[in-house]
């Protein structure tokens, strides 16, 4: 069995042979390690959430409210365990993705390269942040299969640009990130007053815009503090006009596969899906954006059960584990993003700390669904029960 093989094979052969010290394979002790490797802003940036970050724990929470019910005889099962998965026609090997991640020159040097490095290793693509440390293009030119995260710019000719360029550059789908019209309230950022934009960070996508540059007098400076270039992308950094129907006219300037990122809402799934969304992620942000927010797993069953089959539905936000993402699965996801755990691997070890934490992930994962008796994509609502 090919895929056994895929992700379990050397997990435990280089767990058992010796070389110590090796990276850790629970989600909390490689954020601390991770923790002693950042500065502390960095560290504060990613780990932090909004206000009291009640709906980042409640993400995190809310899994261990769910349990898998094995069926460990089941019938015809005894290939269990593959891990494919068919997303918009394309067949993917895993249903993990890298979550859109912003900023990462202050967590690695290598930043969106090594991420795709580490993923593309094992079939995992790579959601591209528009916030990116890196051009598209050249992490296009690293990254065998992405995906490419647009935030709507207050000026659609900016909009524009980004989703041509993603699409000329050969991204596989959009996601459009609707949570974020402005960053939420972050009191770690406050207390260590870090706030990456204005010192440039995450603006490659940015800066190489010719429609972005076009609006400036000056070229814009890399690692410049308050320059015309930050100024100009804090006004123009998000839409606050964006709504379910106006998403729709991205139409015109792509082919490619439109999902919605951000929704936790039965209402609002239905009303995308009607504007003609490809798919939706259901996320909170991590708990970034509203403190006291629903759970993105328990918002989870009522966007599956408002889409049914017209939209694929994808999640994130919480997800810590193998066993996580065969949850989210059997609620209905198609597909799962995994945020912060990889991004403690690529802050501690780069592209192989990425790639640690994505196989530790598929390993598990591929073990459990075969010891439930199942393929990933064909786990279901019978596959759990609330604890
Ligand atoms: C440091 C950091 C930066 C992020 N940047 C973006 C971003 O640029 N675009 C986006 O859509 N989501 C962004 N997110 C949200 C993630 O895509 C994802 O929704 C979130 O990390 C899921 O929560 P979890 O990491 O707690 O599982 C960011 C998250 C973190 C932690
Ligand atoms: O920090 C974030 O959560 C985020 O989404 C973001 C937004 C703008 C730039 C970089 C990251």
């Amino acid at each position: 069995m090919s895929h056994f093989a895929q992700y379990q094979d050397g997990v435990y052969a280089d767990a058992t042979n010796g070389d110590l010290p090796r990276l850790p394979y629970h989600h909390e002790a490689l954020r601390d390690l991770a923790e002693k490797a950042m500065e502390p802003g960095p560290f504060g940036y990613v780990e932090g959430s909004a206000g009291r970050e009640r709906t980042a724990d409640a993400n995190v929470a809310a899994f261990a409210r769910y349990a898998l019910r094995p069926r460990s005889l089941r019938p015809g099962a005894e290939n269990a365990g593959d891990l494919g998965v068919t997303l918009f026609g394309e067949r993917y090997p895993t249903p993990l993705l890298t979550a859109p991640v912003g900023v990462l020159e202050q967590v690695h040097g290598e930043a969106e390269l090594a991420v795709a490095r580490g993923a593309n290793a094992l079939g995992v693509p790579m959601v591209l942040s528009t916030a990116a440390s890196t051009p598209m293009e050249e992490v296009a030119e690293a990254a065998d299969t992405w995906w490419y995260q647009l935030y709507w710019p207050g000026d659609d000719a900016l909009a524009e640009s980004f989703v041509r360029r993603a699409t000329a550059a050969g991204a596989k789908a959009i996601v459009v990130t609707a949570d974020t019209k402005r960053l939420g309230w972050r009191p770690r950022d406050l207390a260590l007053g870090h706030l990456p934009f204005l010192r440039s960070q995450g603006m490659a996508n940015y800066f190489s815009d010719p429609e972005f540059r076009s609006r400036l007098k000056a070229d814009p400076e890399p690692g410049g503090v308050f320059t015309e270039a930050v100024f100009h992308f804090l006004g123009a950094f998000a839409s606050r006009s964006l709504s379910t129907d106006n998403i729709a006219r991205i139409r015109d300037w792509t082919d490619l596969p439109v999902l919605v990122k951000g929704v936790v809402r039965g209402d609002e799934a239905i009303e995308l899906v009607e504007a003609g969304v490809d798919g939706l992620v259901v996320s909170n942000h991590g708990g970034r954006q509203v403190d006291n927010a629903v759970a993105a797993l328990d918002a989870l069953p009522e966007v599956v059960e408002a889409v049914g089959d017209r939209a694929a539905v994808l999640f994130d936000s919480g997800v810590r584990s193998g066993a996580d993402v065969a949850v989210a699965m059997a609620l209905g996801a198609r597909a799962v993003l995994l945020g912060r755990p990889w991004v403690y691997g690529l802050a501690v070890d780069g592209a192989a700390g990425v790639e640690h934490v994505l196989r530790a992930v598929l390993a598990e994962l591929q073990i459990t669904a075969e010891l439930m008796g199942r393929d990933a994509a064909d786990l279901d609502r019978d596959d759990v029960t609330r604890r």
